[in-house]
């Protein structure tokens, strides 16, 4: 199925965004390790949190977590604390999504987890049993997530963990959310230079309401750059969120886009200042890439983009699909590096009727239909249900706004 997306005369939007899947799937293991009588407010119905909370709440123990990087990852390091022997596989991508780092920690701190098929990869076969812990070294630059999963097991391992990173570390914000929290569920760390240490300690049980995802967020920030008359509230977000991804507002000053905060979320107005080119490491919010790539080519702002060498291991080959979809609306992209992405204002012929690949992504199909507040045509985006792994009311939000959005 393909949607064909055009815009509305006007955009006036109060919009309650998705919950955030980052901090519900954490908040989903805390709450299990700290055996906590409270359900979680606010909790999303995103696939990616919907497969969390049927692994940790079935009796099997087979579980497949679809397309669920954070799930795959956290659930393999919390299985393997679990006594009985479980297995765990997901969609056919996230079978050639590396996860060997994070297998390999595991076995040097005392666990059993063998691979089903290919080597480095999921399925997996995780035998649980309790784990000694102790020091170890671990690559920082591939994902952060191997490292969200070993700290939140971590103060339950009988010598605790210390955890030496190696390299550059990318994706930091998402390992101090992960640190703030467990000290919100009553455990400390330490994190000094290269160093991550957690002690044995014990959970405690709180009461816990998830906040509106930022990233999420981010395709709003783009729709409020790309058109000329627009309100937009969005509700539920924090200026001092615990999510990374919150930095999308500064950036997004520079596209013209101000943010107001009130007690009940942010509002976006049009600012007047824009950037004749934009440059940006991305290393902290790799999952905003894509919504300014293809906002700043359509407000025809040349950028160059670095830190993004982990968009080649994530839902697709996120540098190729970008590149790949907007040279056929007409623009040409560099990449270098396997981490940069530029424009420089190249352009080429762009398709008659063109249909924007997603790629099994949420992400591609959520930053790419702004552009039909731009494009005259509107813009066709096909298997536009990959949106509910992070976002599934987005179609909706926009009908809601007055998009028109026909199959
Ligand atoms: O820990 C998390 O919740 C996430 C960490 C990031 O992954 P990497 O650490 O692999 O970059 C991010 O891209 C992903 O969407 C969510
Ligand atoms: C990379 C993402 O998710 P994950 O790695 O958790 O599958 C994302 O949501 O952009």
């Amino acid at each position: 199925m393909n949607y064909v997306v055009k815009s509305p005369v006007s955009l006036k939007a109060s919009i309650k965004l998705p919950a955030s899947k980052s901090i519900c799937n954490r908040a989903l293991i805390l709450n299990a390790l700290s055996y906590s009588p409270y359900e979680i407010r606010n909790l999303s119905d995103c696939d990616d949190t919907e497969v969390m909370v049927k692994a940790l709440n079935s009796n099997d123990r087979d579980f497949d977590i679809k397309a669920a990087g954070t799930a795959m990852r956290f659930l393999t390091a919390f299985l393997s604390k679990v006594v009985g022997e479980w297995t765990i596989t997901g969609t056919q991508r996230m079978k050639n999504r590396p996860i060997k780092i994070l297998v390999d920690a595991l076995n040097a701190l005392g666990a059993r987890v063998e691979y089903m098929e290919k080597e480095g990869y999921p399925p997996l076969r995780i035998f649980g049993s309790a784990l000694q812990g102790g020091e170890i070294s671990l690559a920082g630059g591939v994902s952060s997530q191997y490292i969200s999963a070993l700290l939140m097991i971590a103060p339950l391992m009988e010598k605790g963990l210390t955890l030496h990173l190696e390299g550059a570390v990318i994706s930091k914000p998402y390992i101090n959310l992960t640190l703030q929290l467990m000290e919100q569920y009553g455990v400390k760390a330490e994190w000094n230079g290269q160093t991550i240490k957690v002690r044995p300690q014990d959970y405690h049980p709180i009461p816990f309401t998830v906040e509106s995802d930022w990233s999420a967020a981010s395709y709003w920030y783009s729709m409020m750059a790309l058109s000329k008359n627009a309100e937009i509230e969005l509700l539920g977000l924090f200026k001092n969120s615990l999510q990374g991804d919150a930095a999308g507002a500064k950036l997004f000053a520079q596209l013209g886009v101000g943010t107001t905060y009130t007690d009940r979320g942010v509002i976006l107005k049009h600012n007047g200042n824009r950037t004749k080119k934009l440059n940006y490491n991305f290393v902290n919010e790799p999952d905003l890439a894509q919504t300014f790539v293809v906002t700043c080519v359509l407000l025809n702002i040349p950028f160059r983009f670095t830190g993004l060498q982990s968009l080649k291991i994530k839902e697709t080959d996120r540098i190729e699909a970008l590149k790949t979809e907007l040279r056929k609306l007409g623009y040409l992209l560099t990449d270098s590096n396997d981490s940069i992405l530029e424009w420089n204002g190249e352009r080429c012929e762009p398709e008659t009727h063109p249909v924007i690949a997603t790629y099994e992504d949420h992400r591609m199909a959520m930053a790419f239909a702004p552009a039909a507040l731009i494009l005259p045509e509107g813009i066709e985006i096909a298997d536009p249900e990959v949106v509910s792994k992070s976002y599934p009311h987005y179609w909706e939000d926009l009908r809601s706004t007055g998009f028109q959005i026909e199959e």
